[in-house]
């Protein structure tokens, strides 16, 4: 493509040096990805400068280059200097990649809570209905049947459009996708016009990104500036905030309040949810076999969104009925013993608040909870996530989650200051070891949460990543305290 055509694409341009006419063969915001003709593109980072990586960039073949700096480069190389290199990213490869987003319908579902899962029940709904679809989110990429491993929840706006084009090429029209709020902060999802935006919930999160929860509101908010239309939670108190701040079609859904669609009769056991769904005054019962409150709200947001699609209910409600969880949320793990294991990727206060509710509710024995809380991520969930723990569980084991850089027990001391006084717990570093303690204790009725972790099947410690997976570790000792017996 001619460099000119990305260029007139580009809204914040302060200044052009160098050749127009050029031919883009690429675009990459990464130096050591650069080919021959490449249009690097220079991201000001959280930890390093693309700028710093300008002159690597043309030295491996790069014809042209989008900043923010005031650079001069060597002659017969294109420099384009923007307000904000992430958005003109976003823009140029929308351009580049022939504007994918607009030829799929795509739904954006955000939130503190449930995005995943919501992504998944709206998948399952669109497969009912025949209409082929992709999901994009934490758990990876769905094109159609096949699945692909991702690294964010939400990737960077050029690898975006290089999925929703081989979205395109496999058939696919309908996309299922999470957006973060450091997505929408960050200008990854600016170029996407979405059918429907989805919110589930704002509870605390990620206060290490945002610089306060106020700012983390507003970057949720942002999707519903990129979508047509919206479906929000009317029981949380950020969703009654947003949906008085919109002036877009709004289908609202709640289990409390008064709302557009409205869970009536709600009956949650160990098996999973029943309700009655009313729709100005149609009737659908809807069943679920995921347990928690959190699984109604869940059905609800995905309903609303499919009925923006033109999705008649009683294909959803056969969809959601078919639907066995989604990998890592609430996920059991069955060796035959007699206590259940339930392996969850709640990482959050109010994630683990509902999770431990739901588990309160079924349970006959003891609950005994192994978790831990992430490194380099908002530390002061860390003892909100402890107080929770300690609430809900007669015994937990305080471990690790992925420490990354940060000291694990120095995670673990921030995890501590928020106990209650009369918890009975234990530490231990070694998440492995805790998995097997937990499970060695557990006897007749018990219930065995491991969270945290969830799909995940790696560990981050320090710069490395190890394999590890909360389900297999849980089943290896199962299997051992079988044979033991
Ligand atoms: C905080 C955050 O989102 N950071 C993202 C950000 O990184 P950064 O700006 O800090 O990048 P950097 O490492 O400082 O490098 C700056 C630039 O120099 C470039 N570079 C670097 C080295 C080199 O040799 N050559 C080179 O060109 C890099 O490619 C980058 O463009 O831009 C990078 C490029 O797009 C992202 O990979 C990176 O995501 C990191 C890996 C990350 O962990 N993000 C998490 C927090 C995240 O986004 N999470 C949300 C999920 C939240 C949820 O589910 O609740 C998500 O959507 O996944
Ligand atoms: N609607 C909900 N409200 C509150 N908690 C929920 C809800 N849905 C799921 N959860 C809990 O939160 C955990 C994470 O759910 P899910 O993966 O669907 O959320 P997410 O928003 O995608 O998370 P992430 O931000 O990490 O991508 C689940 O394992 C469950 O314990
Ligand atoms: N999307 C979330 C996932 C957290 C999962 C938990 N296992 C952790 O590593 O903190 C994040 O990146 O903050
Ligand atoms: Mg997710």
């Amino acid at each position: 493509m001619k460099a000119m055509n990305v260029l007139e694409n580009l809204s914040e341009i302060l200044s052009v040096k160098g050749p127009k006419d050029i031919n883009i063969a690429s675009i990459t915001y990464d130096s050591r990805k650069v080919e021959k003709g490449s249009l690097f593109v220079a991201i000001r980072g959280f930890k390093l400068d693309g700028h710093d990586f300008i002159e690597d960039a043309i030295k491996n073949g790069a014809v042209g280059v989008i900043g923010e700096k005031e650079m001069n480069l060597p002659d017969g190389v294109l420099y384009v200097r923007v307000k904000n290199s992430r958005k003109a990213l976003s823009q140029a490869s929308s351009i580049f990649f022939g504007k994918p987003a607009e030829k799929l319908k795509i739904v954006g579902v955000t939130g503190t809570n449930g995005k995943t899962t919501t992504t998944y029940l709206i998948k399952a709904i669109l497969d009912e209905a025949g209409l082929p679809s992709g999901v994009i989110g934490t758990v990876g990429l769905c094109i159609k049947d096949k699945v692909l491993p991702s690294e964010r929840t939400t990737p960077e706006s050029l690898d975006l459009n290089r999925i929703f084009v081989e979205m395109l090429d496999e058939g696919v029209e309908y996309v299922s996708m999470e957006v973060s709020s450091h997505s929408l902060k960050l200008h990854r999802v600016d170029d996407i016009r979405f059918e429907v935006g989805v919110f589930t919930n704002l509870t605390q999160d990620h206060l290490d990104f945002h610089e306060s929860f106020d700012d983390y509101y507003s970057s949720k908010k942002k999707l519903f500036y990129l979508s047509k239309r919206a479906a929000i939670n009317i029981d949380d108190p950020n969703g009654r905030r947003m949906c008085g701040e919109l002036d877009i079609p709004t289908l609202t859904y709640a289990i409390e309040g008064k709302a557009d669609l409205k869970a009536e009769d709600v009956r949650i056991d160990s098996n999973g949810v029943t309700f009655k769904l009313n729709f100005y005054g149609k009737q659908k019962n809807i069943v679920y076999k995921v347990p928690g409150k959190f699984s109604v709200y869940n059905s609800l947001a995905a309903i609303s969104a499919c009925l923006f699609l033109g999705i008649d209910l009683d294909t959803m409600a056969k969809a959601l009925e078919k639907v066995r969880g989604v990998p890592g949320r609430f996920e059991p793990v069955d060796e035959g013993q007699d206590f259940t294991v339930i392996v969850d990727y709640a990482h959050t206060p109010d994630g683990l608040e509902n999770v431990l509710m739901t588990i309160k509710s079924f349970v006959k024995g003891k609950i005994i909870t192994v978790f831990g809380a992430g490194g380099d991520r908002d530390r002061s969930k860390r003892p909100l996530m402890g107080r929770v723990v300690s609430e809900y569980s007669d015994y937990f084991i305080i471990t690790s989650d992925n420490p990354r850089s940060e000291d694990p027990e120095a995670i673990i001391n921030d995890i501590e200051k928020g106990l209650d006084k009369n918890s009975k717990y234990e530490k231990i570093v070694d998440r492995r070891a805790a998995i097997k303690r937990a499970i060695e204790m557990a006897s007749r009725g018990d219930v065995v949460l491991i969270a945290g972790k969830g799909h995940e099947n790696y560990q981050i410690i320090k710069d490395e990543v190890i394999p590890f997976d909360d389900r297999e570790v849980a089943r290896e000792f199962l299997k051992e305290k079988g044979r033991m017996r």
